[in-house]
This record gives structure tokens, sequence and C-alpha cells, in this order.
């Protein structure tokens, strides 16, 4: 019995499994000028999944002295690698974007690919509006951070699940929260490293560069230390080097506290006063190569390591648009995408 005239069928949810996947970087600003930069960095220090200082005391440093001094700085250091595409990050996880529709469209795998950035834009928000608004209702979401970590991985769960508070109707929901040991990533990984040096010749030293972050949060029980130890240790196997052949350490600072160590610069400079002369450095948490990449190991740090003495230094980029690497992208989703 129904007691709602002109209710009596269903009303438009009886269609299901429109699926989709969406890809989750970290965000750039939209403009390399201290303006944009500044809007950027204000959302992106002020997660507290970031910066785990006590709010209080972080919203003084932020805003009276961060936000003052360092857009400037950062601006300058964007415009050193912005494109005509704009910000390489976004303009490489468009090209993400667009090769993983094409292979999964090769695969007649019915699923539309959409991207979105943690901060800045296309934010999550308008993403997942959009996605609504096509009647999706199975999302399977990768954050390309290989390696799970709080402030990057947990804080984009952190940002779909504000949005979908709002939604009546939820999405089944996939969440691939770490790929740091699947045997793509590092078949991607291990022939980006052996291209690298049947191109350039075996360098003395392999330098492992993972973006770093605040020591406390390794002892607080976040993985990324450990995630990080392993993607080394399984390509490492892979390419059958021995432990003299590698290095691993940790770049992109930021404030006071202790950072998971050792630093990069530091490393550099040793190996360089030690006579390690030739280096070829790869950054395996960077799924795109970004302002951290492109400015601070392919130019900062190369000129740290030649003040010390080296002389042959190559940045392996970061796997980007590779095929393997978007072959990875699709075995990682394909799971979840069958009917
Ligand atoms: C303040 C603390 C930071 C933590 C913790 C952190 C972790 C973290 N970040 C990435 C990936 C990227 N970070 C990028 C830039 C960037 N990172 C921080 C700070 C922290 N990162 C800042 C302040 C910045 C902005 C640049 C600057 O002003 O120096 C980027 C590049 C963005 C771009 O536009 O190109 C990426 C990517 C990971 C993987 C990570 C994990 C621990
Ligand atoms: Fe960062
Ligand atoms: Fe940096």
């Amino acid at each position: 019995m129904n007691n709602f005239s002109g209710l009596s069928k269903e009303q438009g949810h009886s269609k299901r499994n429109k699926k989709a996947v969406l890809l989750i970087n970290l965000g750039t600003p939209d403009e390399p000028t201290t303006a944009s930069v500044r809007r950027y960095l204000a959302e992106f220090l002020a997660d507290s999944r970031v910066v785990e200082i006590p709010k209080l005391l972080w919203n003084v440093i932020l805003h009276g002295i961060v936000l003052r001094t360092r857009p400037a700085k950062s601006a300058a250091l964007y415009k050193q690698i912005w494109t005509e595409e704009g910000s390489p990050l976004l303009a490489i996880s468009k090209q993400q974007t667009s090769k993983l529709q094409t292979a999964l469209n090769a695969e007649e795998l019915d699923t539309d690919v959409y991207l979105a950035m943690r901060y800045g834009n296309p934010s999550i928000h308008e993403t997942l509006r959009k996605m609504h608004q096509s009647g999706i209702d199975d999302i399977t979401v990768l954050p390309l951070y290989p390696q799970y970590a709080a402030p990057t991985t947990g804080s984009s769960f952190d940002a779909i699940s504000k949005e979908l508070q709002t939604w009546r109707y939820l999405p089944s929901l996939h969440f691939i929260n770490t790929y740091h040991d699947h045997p793509d990533y590092i078949k991607a990984l291990s022939a980006s490293i052996t291209n690298d040096f049947s191109l350039h010749g075996k360098p003395k030293k392999l330098v492992f560069s993972y973006h770093g972050m605040p020591e406390r949060n390794l002892k607080l029980g976040d993985p990324y230390y450990c995630f990080c130890m392993k993607t080394t240790r399984l390509i490492v196997e892979s390419l059958g080097l021995s432990e003299q052949d590698y290095v691993v350490c940790f770049q992109s600072r930021f404030g006071k506290a202790k950072w998971l160590s050792p630093y990069t610069d530091a490393t550099l400079t040793k190996l360089a006063k030690e006579g390690v002369d030739d280096v070829a450095i790869i950054c395996p948490a960077f799924s795109a190569d970004c302002l951290e990449t492109l400015e601070e190991i392919e130019e900062e740090n190369r000129l740290v390591f030649e003040a010390a003495g080296g002389k042959k230094y190559r940045y392996i980029a970061a796997l980007n648009d590779d095929e393997l690497h978007i072959e990875m992208m699709k075995n990682l989703v394909k799971p979840y995408l069958k009917n």
C-alpha cells in the first residue's frame, strides 16, 4: 500500500553501478605568484594532519611568520619550474588521468577517471560534486602517494569524508591506502633506474631521497618511514644492488623540529667529501615531478653536491606518465571496477 500519491514507482534510484576512479595528488598554486602561493600554503599548512602543533600556537606562527615570509620565497622557486601548461604537478597529473582513462577504455571497463587535488584546484569538494551530479555511485580512490602517510593519504581521506557528510546517498567507496610494495610499482621504478644506468652508466651511488616528515610522526605510529624502507629494499633486491651501491635519505625539511634523517643535503655533502663524486638520485615518494623534485633535487641539491666536490649528478625523473606507471595504476584500480 502506498499513501503518497504518484510515488508508487521507483523515483530514479534504481539504476546502479556507475563507477569512477578518482586520482588525488597534493595540489599546487594556480600561479607562481606570491598571492597565489600564499592562498595555497594557507590551506595546506592549516591542515592539522600536516602540521601537528597545538592549533592556537600554530595559528600565531602560521599567520604571524610563515605566511608573511614563505610565499614570496616559494613563488620565486615555482617561477623557475613553471611551464606553459602551468605547474608541473598539475600538468603531469592531467596527463596521468587521461592516459589511465585510455588504458581503462582499452579494456572496456566502463569507468570515468577524475582528478582532484587535496589543496587548491581542482578541489576534492568540486570534483566529488561533479561525480555526484553524473550519478556515480561507486568510487575507487587512488591517492598517488606510494607510501601511506597521515599528512598526505590520511588527509585526502579526511577531505573526501568531509564532502561525503553532505551526501544523502553515499557511494560504494574503495580507498587504496598504500602501494609502496606493489609489484607493478617496484617494476616501474626498477625499469626506470635500469634505463638510466644503461644510458648513463652505473653511478658510484644511487641515492634514494624521500620526502621527509617530523620524526615524531613515526614515533606516534605513522608507517611512512617503514614503507619508504620497504620500497627501497624491494627495488634494491630487484636490481641486485649491494649495500655499498645505495643510500637512503630524506628531503624537504620544514620548520625547526627534527625530521626523518639523514637529510638529503647533508648526505650529498658527506658523499662528495668522501670522494663519491658520481651519483644518480631518485625520489620514489613522488608519483609526479613537482617543486620538490625539479627545483629542490634537480637544481638546489645539485649545487650542494658540486660545492662539496661532487662531479656527476643526475636526477632520475618521477614515473609521471610512463607506460609502466599507467599500467600500475590500471592494475591497482581494476579489481574494483569489475561488475
Ligand atoms: C609542513 C609539513 C609537511 C609535511 C609533513 C609534508 C609531507 C609530504 N609532502 C609530500 C609531497 C609534496 N610536498 C610538496 C610541497 C610541500 N610540502 C610542504 C610541507 C610538508 N610536506 C610544503 C610547505 C610544500 C610547499 C612548497 C614550499 O613552499 O616549499 C609537494 C610539491 C607541490 C608542488 O606544487 O609542486 C609534494 C608533491 C609527501 C609525499 C609527504 C609525505 C610525507
Ligand atoms: Fe610536502
Ligand atoms: Fe622543498
